[in-house]
Formats: structure tokens, sequence, C-alpha cells
């Protein structure tokens, strides 16, 4: 019981936040009006079957006038059922969509603001696939949501009212066995009731071991999709060591899960419908045997057991609901715990960025440069990793950082640019100047190539014949005609050109803190030594903070800091850079 209350409490904590928020009045009132019309058309289900009393009634009778009048009143209620039927979906397809959008963007929001959705992942994988979470959970959570939420509703009122039909119905017809009356109050209620609990406890007797098999089916369909992918995207590797027979062999096995597992499925299927097939069929007949001795006794006419039979169908499927949904509440239980660790996830990501022990880092209006004061960069599990005591680089300046590979010159750069927060100290940056990161593999986006030089810009941020130059001068002069063509370009440049593309990006930003780590490294060494001229050149204030190891790199710079061992961790150490040739 403390589970399904605590399992609540987190369904109302996903949900209730759209009920209170901008879009609360569409919401609601689209909410209100799907149970109105769920309520409605339960009611229009009771007015139904009391119509086959009244209609069998005029049948058995030869009334033709009566017979005319059920006749056009169905009619009527037939149309405002179809009415009903036809907005119900419509207004729960309005309602999904609208929530739907506030929630994907409220996710969106929290996942990627601040760079959040880097801190989730550094801090592990409570939100595994953060795709999933956004694209289908969401989608999931207010579709089967609202399904289980008005089926129940639904279930219950049916239940209530066909309960009470029954009810009245049993005390007209008394139950006669072998001439004998019982008189046993609400005995059709019971007979009902009896009868669906029995089936539905035997279908999930039957059927209960397709809810792992079911699970286990998305899993190794997933699974087999997933080598599907990595196969698409090592194509190359793949291809170079003729690993294909490998592939397929990998691949084959894969599926050979899916397929056994399917064949469990199977199985269990077919017993589950000898089953339920079986058992719809008896009950079409099961309510007239058990109110024909009444009938034939003359006590109760066609209309009232007719209106039995209507009633026990209905009171059978609203007691069905509950096992029909078990699969689907199941389902939607972990959709619910998926969310719920999503939204956990990004609430740690948040603590750990505004926790005390993190590296802060502040804008200062008196500040000249940035500068490091008493910093110790960590690994996420606490451990050392870098020192530094006094770090300043001044604008303008050129500092070329080294040190053992793995000792953490990557991560210093991320805690200066204000991403890696597991450590503690303080890095000053002057007030509204801009600090740009340049990777050894840059991000291109997937779409136009001009879109790829301008990120983070929009696409049309910088004029066409600025970009188209820029890329010229860093030496794509060839790529400048294809600006609009749409590729996926991260996969078909080579590390070489990528890096050329991301150093055209810095020119157009003119960021004025600019840090390299390894960004030339794919280039040859003119080439590099060319690109860095072209960055002083077009960026003559930007103080440019590169990670290499070539030694050709020492002349393109002014100052040397190196990262040498001390303790656990390494330091950051001023040395004298070897004269330029
Ligand atoms: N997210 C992370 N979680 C745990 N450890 C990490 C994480 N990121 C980096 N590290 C570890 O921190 C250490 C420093 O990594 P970093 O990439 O900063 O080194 P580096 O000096 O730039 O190395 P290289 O010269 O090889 O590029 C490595 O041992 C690495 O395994």
């Amino acid at each position: 019981m403390s589970r399904l209350i605590a399992a609540l409490a987190v369904v109302w904590r996903l949900a209730a936040p759209y009920f209170r928020s901008e879009d609360r009045w569409a919401g609601r009132a689209l909410l209100a009006a799907v149970i109105a019309i769920e309520l409605a058309i339960v009611a229009i289900t009771v007015m139904i079957n009391q119509w086959n009393a009244r209609f069998y009634n005029a049948l058995q009778e030869r009334d033709w006038t009566s017979f005319v009048s059920e006749l056009v009143f169905f009619c009527a209620l037939a149309a405002a059922f179809i009415v009903l039927a036809v907005y119900q979906l419509y207004l729960n397809q309005w309602l999904q969509i609208r929530w739907r959008r506030w929630m994907t963007d409220r996710y969106l929001s929290h996942w990627l603001e601040d760079a959040n959705h880097y801190r989730m992942q550094l801090l592990g994988d409570a939100a595994d696939n953060p795709d999933q979470r956004i694209a289908d959970d969401i989608n999931l959570f207010i579709d089967r949501g609202l399904s289980i939420g008005l089926g129940l509703l639904s279930s219950v009122v049916t239940l209530v009212s066909f309960v009470a039909i029954l009810w009245n119905l049993s005390a007209q017809a008394p139950l006669q066995i072998g001439g004998t009356v019982w008189s046993i109050p609400g005995y059709l209620v019971w007979a009902a009731l009896l009868y669906a609990i029995a089936g539905t406890a035997l279908t999930h007797l039957i059927g209960r071991p397709l809810i792992p098999l079911n699970f286990q089916q998305q899993r190794y369909e997933a699974d087999f999709r997933f080598h599907l992918v990595r196969v698409r995207e090592n194509g190359e590797q793949i291809a170079l060591l003729a690993g294909e027979p490998a592939e397929k062999a990998r691949l084959l096995d894969r599926f050979a899960a899916v397929m056994s597992n399917w064949y469990a499925i199977m199985i269990r299927q077919k017993k589950l419908t000898f089953f339920t097939a079986g058992y719809r069929q008896a009950s079409t007949v099961f309510p007239f045997v058990v109110m024909s001795p009444a009938y034939f006794a003359s006590v109760i006419n066609l209309g009232a057991l007719m209106q039995a039979a209507d009633a026990f169908a209905n009171v059978q499927t609203a007691l069905s609901f509950f096992v029909t949904s078990y699969r689907t509440i199941a389902e939607w239980k972990a959709v619910v715990d998926r969310l719920d660790g999503f939204d956990r996830s990004i609430a740690a990501g948040r603590a750990v960025a505004a926790g005390p022990a993190t590296i802060a880092v502040t804008p200062r209006a008196e500040a000249d440069r940035i500068a490091a004061g008493s910093l110790a960069v960590r690994l996420p599990d606490g451990r050392a990793l870098v020192r530094a005591d006094a770090l300043g680089l001044p604008a303008g300046e050129r500092v070329l950082v080294n040190g053992p590979s793995g000792s953490g010159k990557s991560t210093l750069f991320r805690a200066l640019a204000g991403i890696w927060p597991f450590g503690d100290g303080t890095v000053a940056v002057p007030e509204g100047k801009s600090v740009m990161v340049l990777p050894q593999r840059p991000y291109l986006p997937v779409g136009p190539l001009a879109a790829a030089v301008s990120y983070p810009g929009l696409p049309d941020a910088f004029p066409r014949d600025t970009v188209a130059e820029v890329l010229g001068a860093v030496g794509l002069p060839g790529l400048v005609p294809r600006l609009d063509e749409e590729a996926h370009w991260g996969r078909m440049l080579s590390l070489g050109e990528q890096q050329r593309v991301a150093i055209a990006r810095a020119i157009l930003h003119a960021p004025d803190y600019l840090l390299l780590d390894e960004a030339t490294a794919s280039l040859d060494e003119p080439s590099e030594a060319a690109l860095y001229r072209l960055l002083r050149e077009r960026l003559p204030g930007t103080a440019l903070i590169s990670i290499g190891h070539r030694s050709t790199l020492d002349a393109l710079h002014d100052r040397h800091l190196v990262l040498e061992r001390e303790g656990d961790g390494h330091a950051v150490r001023e040395r004298t850079l070897t004269p330029a040739q």
C-alpha cells in the first residue's frame, strides 16, 4: 500500500506542474472536457441498456408504434455517442500535444541550461539515454497516463451503474432451480462478479508469463537495433578490417535471441487465445442460462432478459479492465520510474553546480586577465588532478600548455571554461569577455556547411561573404561553393579539414580568450604554423592558450606552462620556452 502511495506521489509530482503552468487554463479545460465526455459515454451505455428492455418488449409484443419510436430513440443515442466518441479522441489528442509540448520544453531547458547535460553525464548514468526520456518517455507518460486514468474512471462508473441495474433485475426475476425459488438478493450481481472474476483470474494466470516475455522482447529488439547502428557508425573501420563476416555472425546471434523469445511468446499467446476466445463465446450465453428459468416460467419478459445480458457484458468488460490493463500499467510504471530518475539526475546536476565544493567561475569588472587562485581541479570521485596556485592569462598573450598524457590538461581547460564543477577555488574572468574552447575533434552539427561554420551562432549569424572569405583564409576555398549543402560534415570532412573549419569558427566569433586543446594536431606542421599566424593576424587582441605536444609550437607562443607531477596530482608550473628559430 505504501508503495502504491509512493508511486502515486511520483505520478502527481510529474503530472501536476503542467496544470499549474502558464498553459494551465487550456490544460484544465481540456482535461475536464475529456472526463465529462467519458462520463457522458457511460451514461449513454446505461441508456442503451434500458433501451434494450423496452425494445425487446416491443418486439415480443409485436407493438409496431413502440418499435418505431424505440428505433428513433436509438438513432438519437447512437448519434450522440458518435459525436462524443469523435470529440473525446480529438480533445484527448489536443491535450496530449499541448501537455507534451510543455513538458518537452521544460525538460529540454532543465537538461540543457547551464551545461547541466554535461554535468549529468559526468555524475554517472542514473539518466541513461536522455534522448529516450525526452522523446519517448514524456509521450508515453501522457498518452498511457490518460488512457489508464480515463479507463479506470469509466470502469468504476460503469461497474457501479450496471451493478445497480443487475441488482434491480435480480429482484424482478428471482432465481429458480428445478422449480424451487431461491431468494438470494442481487444474485445476478454475484453471478456476474463471480463469472468475471473467475475469467479475469484465469486470464491473468495463463497470460502472466507474457509480461516478462514482452519486456524481454523489447530488450532483445533494442539490442539488435543498437548493434545495427554500431555497424553503421563504424562502417569505415569494419570495411578496413574486413570485419563484415564477424559483424554478420554477431548480428545473427542477437537476432537469434529475438527469435527464441518470439517463439515463447507465440506458444503462450496460443494458450491464452484458446482460453479468452472460449470465455468470450461462453459470455454470450452465460446470462441467458442464468435467467432462462425465470423467463420460461414467464416471470420476466424478453426485454428484461436482454437487458440483463447487456448489463452482464458491461460488468464483465469493466472488471476485466484491471487485468487487460495490467501490462499497460506495468509499462507505464517503468516510464514513470525513468522520468522520475531523469528528474532526480537533473536535480543532482544542478545541485553540484550550486554546491559549495565546486570551482566558481565568476566575471570580475576589475580583472584584466583570466586568473585562477588556489585552484584544485578534481575527478568526479574527489581525487586530486591539477593544482594551480596563481595562474594568470592576460589578454593578447599566447600561452603553450603541455605535460604528460592524462595529467589533466583538457580537464584544466574545462575548468577554466566553467563546465567542470569538481574541485575548489575560483577562476576570475574579465567581465564581458568571452571564452571559446576548440577541442581536437570539433562538433559540426548536421545541416548546411554555413551553419556548421557559424556554430554556436545561428546559421545566418554572419554575412555570407564573410563566412566564405574566412573559409578561404583557413585553407578551405574548395568548400566555399558548398556552404548551403546539407551534410553530416563531421563524417565527411577529414579531421584536419574539420580543425580548419573550427579555426574559421573562432575567427568569426572573435573570442577574447581562445583555448585550443590540440585543436590543430591533425594538421601538418607548416599548415599549423600558418593557421597560428592567421589567428594572430585576424584576432590580435585574443589570448591564445594552446595544449599541444609538438616542439614546433614553442615558436608560436610567448609563454610556456607545464603540468608537473606533485603529490597525487599535477601542478601547473612556468617554464622557459625554447627560443624561436
Ligand atoms: N569524466 C571523467 N570521469 C572520470 N575521469 C575522467 C573524466 N574525464 C577525464 N578523466 C580522467 O582525468 C585524467 C585527465 O584527463 P585529461 O583528458 O584532462 O588529460 P590530458 O592531460 O588532456 O590527456 P591527453 O594529453 O592524453 O589528452 C585522465 O586520467 C582521465 O581518465
